[in-house]
């Protein structure tokens, strides 16, 4: 069966102040109660032109180990280059649903266009989060399955080959650092997540506008499964993350890109870094819409804790496995 999108679910409901029961949220995961007004800690905004690696190194890991999220600026990502990127994948979200569902998930694949069917835990009904999606690899070119990216625009492949040529040297930049940041050589975190044939996944959110944002979340609560996320968001706030219990709105900050450390980076770093829990919130009348590109290892790549961070006093916290059973069992929620 069809799922029906969220942006024709939302398109029927603008004038009324409700939403269909299958979006409300039980009370302890709604936004309206569970958010926190003020933080009483400071969100990292880190500019990383410093060319001196080892002081950069320094404020990444203490962002990565006590919050596993941070936003950077200064990263040489020309604005044009990010404004191309969003312009061609706004475009492409506007055009009508029916053309959309050209590019629509296949069973089994992760690729395309589509509404996440969440997985609750058995007994649970399903609650459905506010938002459609757009997933397609982007790097490296043996992974690329073009299918999957829109002809409708047709700058979509060039913008998006040109965000993503720029993005492969900040995500280098960071896992040099954050390398250096545990006390390795620089090239010892990438290379523990399969170096060179790093998996770069591309997504896009569509959040439309929502008549009851206090009920209903975007994308509920979770950490991320890849190694790092690299995001830029459009203007619309909506990202939380959760430290110590608690649920805080991030900044908008223009031109930063926005920094996840997922669940590989907390193995390989056998918990120093730390990946960070974080959902998303919809607003009442504008569109949020953003561009996460999550690194993965390749699906047959073993991960675990990197063995010169062990020892007898600092056993593996962690089990060693393929990216591939890693994501099974997470998306099928069983235990790792
Ligand atoms: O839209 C965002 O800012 C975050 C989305 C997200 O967490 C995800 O797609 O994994
Ligand atoms: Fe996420």
């Amino acid at each position: 069966m069809e799922t029906a999108r969220v942006q024709s679910v939302a398109s029927t409901c603008t004038s009324k102040e409700d939403i269909p029961s299958d979006f409300i949220r039980p009370e302890n995961e709604q936004p309206g109660i569970t958010t926190v007004g003020s933080t009483d800690f400071e969100i990292p905004v880190i500019e990383i032109n410093d060319s001196d690696e080892e002081r950069l190194a320094k404020v990444i890991a203490k962002a990565s180990s006590e919050i596993g999220f941070f936003q950077v600026t200064n990263h040489g990502i020309p604005r044009d280059v990010i404004d191309n990127l969003q312009r061609a994948g706004k475009e492409f979200f506007e055009l009508p649903v029916q053309e959309k569902e050209e590019y629509s998930k296949l069973p089994g694949s992760l690729e395309g266009y589509g509404t996440a069917l969440q997985k609750e835990s058995e007994g649970k009904e399903n609650i459905k989060g506010w938002v459609d999606h757009l997933f397609h690899r982007v790097w490296p070119p043996h992974v690329i399955n073009h299918r999957f990216w829109p002809k409708n625009p047709q700058s979509y492949r060039e913008a998006t080959e040109e965000y993503t040529k720029q993005l492969r040297g900040v995500a280098d930049k960071l896992f040099r650092c954050m390398s250096i940041g545990l006390g390795l050589e620089a090239n010892e975190l990438k290379d523990g997540a399969g170096g060179e044939n790093l998996e770069y996944m591309m997504k896009i959110n569509y959040y439309p506008p929502c008549p009851r944002p206090d009920l209903a979340l975007g994308v509920p609560a979770h950490t991320d499964m890849s190694t790092l996320t690299l995001l830029v968001p459009n203007e619309v706030p909506g990202l939380q993350i959760c430290k110590d219990g608690s649920w805080y709105n991030v900044d908008y900050v223009p031109d930063a890109i926005v920094v996840h450390i997922g669940d590989q980076i907390e193995i390989m770093s056998n918990g120093k870094y730390k990946a960070v829990l974080h959902r998303t919130t919809v607003d009442k009348h504008r569109t949020r819409i953003s561009w996460p590109v999550f690194l993965e290892p390749p699906a047959d790549f073993t991960v675990g804790p990197i063995p010169k961070l062990i020892n007898d006093e600092n056993p593996a916290k962690y089990k060693s496995k393929k990216y591939r059973d890693y994501a099974y069992c997470k998306l099928n929620k069983l235990p790792q």
